[in-house]
Parts: C-alpha cells; sequence; structure tokens
C-alpha cells in the first residue's frame, strides 16, 4: 500500500518531468499502480485508516507523486457531495474546455508541498476529457466545478506542472476575469 513515505516532495525532479504515456494492454505493475493510487484515496479519507497510517487526506493523486514518471492518476471525490466521482484516468486528455475560468476562494493543497501556499488557482471552469480505464476502454466526460479542478490539478502533475504555478505572482488574490469562484 501507498504510505506518505513513498509521497516524493517539491525539489524531486520527477515532479517536473514530462511522464510517458502507457501502452495497452497494462502491464501487471501498472494495473496495480492504478489501484494502489485509487487505495491510497479511500484509506486518506477514512477516519480510522489515515489515523493508523498517518496519512494526509487527498481527493486525487497522480503516479509522479510516488515517483512513477507515468501518465496515471486517480480521482475519489466523497460520496457526499452532490455527484460522486471516483475513477483511475490512464492516458488522459482535455479535448475542449470553457473560456470561463474557476477557482476554489480557499485555493489548493498538494500531497507533495509541506507548505500552505496561499492564493486563487485559476482553472477552466468546464473541461470535456478523454481517458483510459485500466482496462484499457476508452471514457469522454465533461466537468464542472470541483470535479473539473480536481481533474486539472492531477493532469497538472503528469505535465511537471503544480498547483501553485497558476497563482498570480504580484497579488495572489488578484481578481480572475470572466470567472465564476467556488467557496
Ligand atoms: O495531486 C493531488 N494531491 O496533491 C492530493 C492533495 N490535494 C488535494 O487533495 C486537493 C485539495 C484541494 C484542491 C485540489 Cl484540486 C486538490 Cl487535488
Ligand atoms: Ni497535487
Amino acid at each position: 500500500m501507498i504510505l506518505m513515505d513513498n509521497v516524493i516532495r517539491e525539489g524531486h525532479p520527477t515532479l517536473r518531468a514530462r511522464a510517458k504515456e502507457l501502452t495497452f494492454p497494462l502491464s501487471k505493475e501498472d494495473k496495480q499502480l492504478g489501484q494502489d493510487l485509487m487505495e491510497f484515496l479511500i484509506n486518506s479519507q477514512d477516519p480510522e485508516l489515515s489515523e493508523k497510517y498517518d496519512l494526509r487526506s487527498g481527493i486525487g493523486i497522480a503516479a509522479p507523486q510516488v515517483n512513477e514518471s507515468k501518465r496515471i492518476f486517480a480521482l475519489h471525490l466523497p460520496d457526499d457531495s452532490d455527484n460522486p466521482l471516483s475513477f483511475v484516468a490512464v492516458n488522459p486528455k482535455i479535448v475542449s474546455h470553457s473560456v470561463e475560468k474557476t477557482y476554489l476562494t480557499n485555493g489548493e493543497g498538494c500531497l507533495s508541498v509541506d507548505r500552505n501556499v496561499d492564493g486563487f488557482v485559476p482553472r477552466h471552469a468546464r473541461i470535456t476529457v478523454k481517458f483510459f480505464t485500466l482496462d484499457g476502454e476508452e471514457k469522454k466526460m465533461r466537468l464542472k466545478g470541483l470535479q473539473a479542478i480536481l481533474f486539472q490539478h492531477e493532469l497538472d502533475h503528469l505535465n511537471g506542472v503544480m498547483f501553485y504555478d497558476h497563482i498570480n505572482e504580484s497579488n495572489p488574490f488578484a481578481e480572475v476575469p470572466n470567472s465564476q469562484p467556488i467557496v
């Protein structure tokens, strides 16, 4: 199982590398990696397991964060949100996006960043995405709100981008033009 000791932190070169596409059928190891990423999210959101294994809670995790430079990540948005979202995405892509932006007024956090970095992280408000499941099935879906933000945060990790790269340096809380914030 993935533990915090397996999570690499800022400064590790893998976080700034472009991760490599996977080929199908996936190797046993790559399938296991996808399953391990999802298991980490579920464990990290479980009060007992997160305490037992000292896990920082996460709603997404990308393979580069455990030093696997592969284009695969897992999202697991708690089922108390209006519509639950939980999947492992292989070779994910954004195929189209809104002009309008969005951002979380509380900012974003990252398991690979052991500090608070305040500021608005402007993201596409609505995205159409494509990815493959661990079994090689192609999926296409439209995401908005926190689900869209989360997908973009994880896809950034596959491209060596950190959330704070998007924060306005001169004024972290500067108004974001043409945006609908999420409180
Ligand atoms: O890459 C994934 N992580 O670093 C896991 C920890 N961060 C979060 O759960 C998190 C928190 C707030 C907003 C977003 Cl968008 C995310 Cl992703
Ligand atoms: Ni992150």
